[in-house]
């Protein structure tokens, strides 16, 4: 067989100006003399009868730098040597010479075990007997001789010289505008920086400029996109192998071995293979300049990029063959999935929403802070689709459009993980009973799949997931670094200071990713094995990767090169890599496929360096029990920090979900059955968050904690953690011994048996605190959204926790804190001060206030703050005579003083409302509370007055 030997070192350079094939024919040799005859270090290997590695393995520094690869190509049998620094193109190239391929064919490099790698410089060296595949998987049909392919070539290159010309005379003209832009900037730096007087109006990044104009830096200029465009037009009659077509519908399909205008091919590709263009009468000449416009609308951003969404929509369309998905939801929904992945991310900016809306950007004023840029993608989508030379969907009858255009905004809206939450939830509650005729379940899975799809980089093979989180992680860290330079909230998990890669996915892929894919894995578990699986074991391996570097952290600060080697790892954003390669030459077994349910992960937040984390010192099982509830400051994940800091929530379903009536409007309404309590359990998440504040510090002072009723389930489970193992609570109710989930079950049904009373007044006789929530928050949200959806409107609900946005109905976080200590010196609540501060709810400011006389309690005074609360109390029971005349109120009253009394001297106590559910009967206006509560004593606590069980017992 014929064996030749390809030497990219000398004869490449010439292979763009010479029509020749990149290698000269002085150097093709046959495969029996290709050893004797090879450069000295494989000659002197032939020699000493060592293999060609033995003999690069011996020969010098630069020789070792060379590399033999050997491949085959149809039938023959060749040999490429090059350098480790020959630039990739010209690699390319000389492969492209070999395999005889022209400028537009499409060429790809397999291993003996058919992966694909990459043809550049990193190809790695083989051996004869083991050759790569070089192999020509699409071809220009239209090719036609050398000269047309060059005459083609040189117009591209003519087009795209006048493209610089034209822009270069551009750029002398933006001059100006160019040097008011760096004056702008500095005098915002300066003003940050404090050289300048404060309070001029001071708008962050530019405000003044249009939205796209501020982030040309990060669009590749429009003739680089163009000439991709060009250069996909002139591939896209190509056909593609039917093993590419095999690949593409497989999760473990390789991004990072396509060039741009080859996955605008593969996009097409999707179309034509799921029929689409037949069953829709799409023109192929309009999908392919849609295609290109959506190209041309993706920026230069280290994630959000055009891969990004072609990986995006490759998962999907993977998804879509793996469910034989027309067939379950129809090829109309099918459409509407590819075309929003597709979209789903255009014109994104590499700056997420928590900054758009904390730099109030011109997006973020367009949207309201809601979903900006999901609602900018969407926009730059439908803009695109307005050019009918563009628009795909041109054809559709006037309603099919309008319901297209309606999923696909709900698809891409969906994507923003501030309604991760609430959307998980509600497909949770359906997905036992789906019904593929329920209007509703099928808009809730198709909001599901784009964001399983939107965040499945962890269920593709490492070596195509690893570089996209360091491309995550390169924006993360950009969005950081400007949120310090321009003095706004630092986003935690953005934080170069405070992340590592293995704890980043830890929590991501722990609290996030994992619970997505197993819901969507529990509806169809076809996709346990295709992505399921893969992501529970990423999640392995990455919590082996944290755990050691948090057994660094614990070891004494020796200064061993083994341990500052590890050290290392844990402490920057370092690869990881090389920890994973290195255990895996070892052929351990890093990753465990047995185990159904995963552990939940072990994060270790902070770098070692900082004082935070040398501050820690829980045990595993403290710190396991900790972050399994998501609820260490450093490591809140995106979804927490995202619902925290969007004060607003949309939700795009206007369809009947079970438990909702049609009225035939469109619009759900309510038909007497609680509705999906999706805002509950979000605001839960985030008061849970803030509890575990005030758990933290109050252990600090190591006080005595109880708790109230409406204690969330993680407030319960950090304050068992944090007291030893035991909740110091005096309740003798049933659910004391039973699990605190249980317990929130029974609350959102109204039925919490803990006993308040008991709880306060030993708390009060062991100078105890008693920490509770108040469980109005998380029920007026509900009760917003039941509200909002009679409106019939797309409704927006209150927001979560933010004290500035308390209105009647809706109190934000505030716990009850009740110390004996007067509040101006007590060091617990000017802890907690801080904390709250830094997690920017001020509902403790208060606590600052005069002490109260008696010096025993400690309570937010803000009217604001009060404004909704039910508060009963010994001295409060003129409130009830004013908001409600009926005899429940009086009742409600007696029960008061009964409850109260006997520890009524240390700690007036509270009790509650019992038996009506009718909560308008106690709720009492900002106004009227406020003026009431210049009366109240301060010893008092505060809690929810609706249906107490502490009543049900008196009664
Ligand atoms: N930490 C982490 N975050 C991810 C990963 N994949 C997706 N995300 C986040 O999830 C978000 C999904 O919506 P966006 O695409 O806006 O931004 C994405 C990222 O912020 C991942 O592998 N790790
Ligand atoms: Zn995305």
């Amino acid at each position: 067989m014929a064996h030749a030997e390809l030497d990219a070192t000398s004869t490449i350079k010439s292979s763009h100006s010479s029509n020749s094939l990149s290698y000269t024919p002085a150097i093709l040799k046959s495969a029996g003399q290709q050893l004797e005859q090879q450069p000295s270090q494989t000659a002197a290997a032939a020699e000493s009868n060592c293999s060609v590695a033995d003999a690069q393995r011996s020969s010098s520094n630069q020789q070792q730098r060379r590399k033999t690869v050997y491949f085959t190509v149809g039938q023959r049998q060749e040999v490429a040597i090059f350098e480790d620094y020959t630039p990739s193109e010209d690699i390319k190239s000389l492969f492209s010479s070999a395999a005889e391929a022209g400028p537009h064919d499409i060429l790809k490099m397999y291993t003996p075990e058919g992966s694909l790698v990459n043809i550049s410089n990193r190809l790695e060296s083989n051996r004869p007997d083991t050759p790569y595949r070089l192999e020509l998987v699409a071809a220009h049909f239209n090719k036609g001789s050398l000269p047309e392919q060059l005459r083609a070539e040189l117009a591209l290159l003519d087009e795209r010289v006048s493209d610089l010309e034209r822009r270069m005379h551009d750029l002398a003209s933006l001059y100006p505008q160019d040097v008011q832009a760096m004056r702008d900037e500095l005098e915002q730096h300066k003003q940050i920086l404090g050289l300048c007087r404060a309070g001029t109006t001071f708008r962050h990044s530019g405000m003044g400029r249009p939205y796209w104009n501020r982030h040309k830096a990060r669009r590749k200029s429009e003739s680089e996109k163009r000439l991709v465009c060009e250069k996909y037009l002139h591939i896209s009659t190509m056909t593609l192998t039917e093993e590419i077509r095999r690949c593409l519908r497989m999760p473990t399909f390789d991004n990072w071995q396509w060039e741009d205008e080859e996955i605008l091919l593969l996009l097409q590709q999707m179309y034509v293979d799921l029929d689409l263009l037949r069953k829709f009468d799409i023109d192929l000449n309009v999908l392919r300049k849609f295609l290109c416009q959506v190209y041309m609308n993706y920026n230069e951003v280290p994630f959000h990029n055009f891969q990004h969404c072609f990986t995006v929509s490759q998962m999907m369309y993977g998804i879509i063959w793996c469910l034989n998905l027309p067939d379950k939801i129809g090829d109309l929904e099918t459409l509407i999935l590819l075309t929003s992945c597709i979209c789903h991310d255009l014109d994104h900016p590499g700056f997420n929403n928590i900054y758009q809306i904390n730099a109030r950007t011109e997006l973020a004023l367009r949207y309201n802070d809601i979903s900006p840029l999901e609602n900018h993608h969407c926009s730059v989508a439908f803009n695109i689709l307005e050019d009918p030379t563009a628009n795909v969907f041109r054809s559709f009858p006037p309603e099919v459009y309008k319901s297209v255009r309606e999923g696909i905004i709900r698809c891409i809206l969906a994507t923003d993980m501030a309604r991760h939450n609430e959307i998980l939830n509600q497909f949770n509650q359906i997905a036992p009973e789906f019904d593929y005729n329920n209007r509703a379940h099928i808009n809730l899975l198709c909001m599901v799949l784009i964001k399983v799809s939107d965040i499945s980089n962890e269920a593709r093979p490492m070596d195509v997931a690893e570089p996209w989180l360091d491309c995550l992680l390169q924006e993360f860290f950009e969005q950081s670094d400007r949120e310090k330079m321009e003095g706004l909230p630092v986003t935690p998990f953005m934080d170069r200071d405070k992340i590592t890669k293995p704890s980043s996915q830890c929590s991501f892929i722990g609290f996030v990713l994992l619970p997505l894919f197993e819901a969507i894995g529990r509806l169809y578990p076809e996709l346990d094995t295709l992505i399921v699986n893969p992501v529970r074991e990423a999640l392995d391996y990455y919590r082996k990767l944290n755990e050691a570097s948090r057994r660094n952290l614990e070891q004494p600060a020796s200064p061993t090169p083994a341990a500052n080697e590890q050290k290392e790892t844990s402490a920057s954003i370092a690869d990881s890599s090389s920890i994973k390669s290195s255990e895996q030459q070892a052929g351990q077994h890093l990753l465990d496929n047995e185990g159904k349910t995963v552990e939940h992960p072990t994060i270790v937040a902070a770098t070692p360096t900082t004082p935070i984390s040398r501050e820690r010192s829980f045990s595993q099982e403290e710190e396991i029990r900790r972050f399994s509830f998501g609820l260490d400051p450093d490591t809140f994940t995106e979804v927490e920090i995202c619902e925290k800091t969007f004060s607003f929530k949309i939700s795009t379903d206007i369809r009947p979900l079970p438990g909702w009536s049609n009225n035939g409007g469109g619009s759900g309404t309510y038909n007497g059955r609680q509705p999906p309590s999706t805002f509950r359990r979000a605001s839960l998440a985030v008061m849970s968050a803030y509890s575990l504040y005030l758990a933290r510090a109050i252990r600090k002072e190591d006080l005595p904690i109880y708790f109230g009723p409406c204690v969330s389930t993680a407030l319960a489970e950090s304050a068992r953690i944090l007291a030893g193992g035991t909740v110091r609570s005096a309740t003798n109710s049933p659910t004391q011994s039973g699990p605190y989930r249980d317990a929130v079950i029974q609350e959102e049904e109204d039925e919490i048996t803990l006993d308040i009373p008991t709880v306060a007044a030993t708390a009060s006789t062991h100078n105890g605190v008693v920490l509770d929530m108040h469980k109005e928050t998380s029920e007026s949200l509900d009760l917003q959204q039941h509200n909002g959806r009679q409106k019939g409107r797309t409704e927006i609900t209150a927001p979560l926790a933010s004290v500035e946005d308390v209105t009647d109905s809706v109190v934000s976080v505030a716990p009850v804190v009740t110390s004996r200590q007067p509040s101006r010196d007590n060091p617990l609540l000017i802890r907690l001060r801080q904390w709250t501060d830094r997690f920017g709810l001020n509902a403790v400011r208060s606590a600052s206030a005069e002490p109260p006389e008696n010096g025993v309690t400690d309570v937010p005074k803000s009217p604001k703050l009060l404004g909704s609360r039910k508060i009963v109390s010994s001295s409060l029971s003129r409130l009830f005579s004013r908001s409600s005349s009926n005899k429940a109120g009086q009742q409600q009253q007696s029960t008061a003083h009964s409850v109260a009394s006997p520890e009524s001297n240390r700690l007036p106590m509270l009790a509650t409302s019992a038996g009506s559910r009718r909560r308008s009967k106690t709720i009492i206006s900002a106004t009227e509370m406020s003026r009431s509560l210049d009366d109240v004593p301060a010893a008092h606590m505060i809690t929810d007055s609706t249906n107490h069980p502490s009543q049900k017992r008196l009664d």
